[in-house]
């Protein structure tokens, strides 16, 4: 058992206690309620949700730096591939921990991610305490033989995540974009999406200069092209970036139900654009919060992601009122637990106990009203203590599941194998 005492919680100060991996109660905890409890006190420090991050790349922490100012397509071919040809298991779990130590200590307690060497990936998630979607990206790039070599591993990594019988590590699948995959790629991942009971995790609409391949070979944009073999139906789709849409595309995502990962920063570096949100919005999709890799964006840490969110669609619809503070915070908290079907996202009791602290003593958090103001426009994202699954994963800024000093150390020692 964990009880938070008199920590600032859904607008009053009160106690959560935490028994296994749920909140069992929020309000006034009487002593006769718990029986050895560690207690950890909130007085001074607000308790959110944990963060939900929709679209990620965990091991591309090794990537930072190395191909800034570029547009997608130079930055895919000439940089990025060129390095992911050198990864192997070892280095993205290495570079999967620094990931996850630098989500942890910005507040995100669960991640959605699109990436090779899954077992590297899971077996550092399982060690840090996090919560993750894993999906095995898969590149046929229209190659018969290849297509068949990537639905093997997709099913191959489904079966390994759903064998590790943790229940913090879900798998889904992930076939990377309409640009890199064939038509019967994409419908085996559909017909494997409700074989498996797995969400599907693809890149959408990032640039124009992919949507016009698209269009030169199917005559159709991708959603259209993708809904007109059925890809949607029957399964739970999470988009990331979907920056550039037609209004017919917009009416698919509606009617099909799909999950945005809205990701601005990455799209801004990358010169890609800026998704229409407010029309998003108005529509009543469901938007949620990526970061992207750290290859485009450079962190992982999702609160630079709610401010910007918070401020951009503004600034270019010359309107404050499109994107408001708690709208922008519930993308990435609320609404990234739904895309991802779990129970978080929310402090309330029944639910995941995935809850992070921050101690309002600190100069950018004063004077301490309008609270959810600050969380989304002035605060930088160094959380205190995060709980994960209802595990203390760090506590007054000490992460206690892994050693820090050790992956940092590794990071650079794969980083040197990367760039060699
Ligand atoms: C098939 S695993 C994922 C694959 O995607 C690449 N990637 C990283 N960021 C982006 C992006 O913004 N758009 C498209 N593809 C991206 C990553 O390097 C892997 O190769
Ligand atoms: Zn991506």
């Amino acid at each position: 058992m964990i009880l938070i005492k008199d920590a600032f919680v859904n607008g009053k100060r009160q106690d959560i206690l935490i028994e296994g991996n749920k909140i069992k109660k929020i309000g006034e905890v009487k002593k006769e309620e718990i029986e050895n409890a560690e207690i950890i006190d909130g007085k001074n420090k607000i308790a959110i949700p944990g963060l939900i991050n929709t679209h990620t790349h965990i091991p591309m922490t090794l990537f930072r730096g190395v191909a800034d100012d570029l547009p997608l397509m130079e930055w895919l071919n000439n940089y990025i591939w060129p390095m992911e040809a050198k990864l192997n298991e070892e280095i993205v779990y290495w570079g999967t921990l620094l990931g996850c130590i630098e989500m942890v200590r910005s507040g995100t307690t669960t991640f959605n991610d699109m990436y090779f060497f899954l077992e590297g990936i899971a077996k550092a998630v399982d060690e840090s305490g996090m919560r993750a979607v894993l999906a095995y990206g898969m590149i046929d790039l229209f190659d018969e033989e290849k297509r068949e070599k990537e639905i093997k591993n997709a099913e191959k990594y489904i079966n390994y995540i759903n064998s590790l019988n943790n229940s913090r590590i879900m798998p889904a699948l992930g076939p990377h974009a309409p640009y890199t995959c064939s038509k019967e790629l994409l419908m085996e991942v559909n017909s494997l999406a409700k074989k498996y009971n797995v969400p599907i995790h693809i890149h959408m609409n990032e640039t124009l200069d992919e949507i016009k391949m698209v269009k030169e070979k199917t005559g159709m944009e991708p959603f259209v092209y993708l809904n007109s073999f059925g890809f949607f139906d029957g399964v739970r789709v999470i988009t990331a970036h979907c920056v550039h849409l037609t209004d017919e595309e917009i009416k698919i995502m509606k009617e099909k139900n799909i999950n945005v990962s809205h990701n601005p920063i990455s799209n801004l570096k990358l010169a890609s654009g800026i998704a229409p949100i407010p029309k998003l919005l108005n529509e009543g999709i469901n938007i949620t919060l990526g970061t992207d890799g750290c290859g485009s964006n450079n962190n992982l840490n999702l609160f630079e992601e709610i401010k910007v969110s918070a401020i951009l669609h503004k600034g270019v619809n010359l309107n404050p009122t499109v994107v408001k503070a708690e709208t922008a915070f519930n993308f990435a908290t609320k609404n990234g637990a739904k895309a991802l079907n779990i129970k978080a996202g929310e402090i309330k009791e029944g639910y995941l106990a995935d809850i992070v602290l921050i101690n309002l003593d600190k100069p950018y958090l004063y004077p301490k009203e309008n609270i959810m103001s600050h969380l989304v426009y002035a605060f930088n994202g160094f959380v205190d203590d995060v709980i994960i699954d209802g595990n203390i994963v760090m506590r007054d800024g000490k992460i206690l599941t892994v050693d820090e000093e050790k992956v940092y150390e590794k990071a650079e020692e794969m980083y040197e194998i990367l760039r060699s």
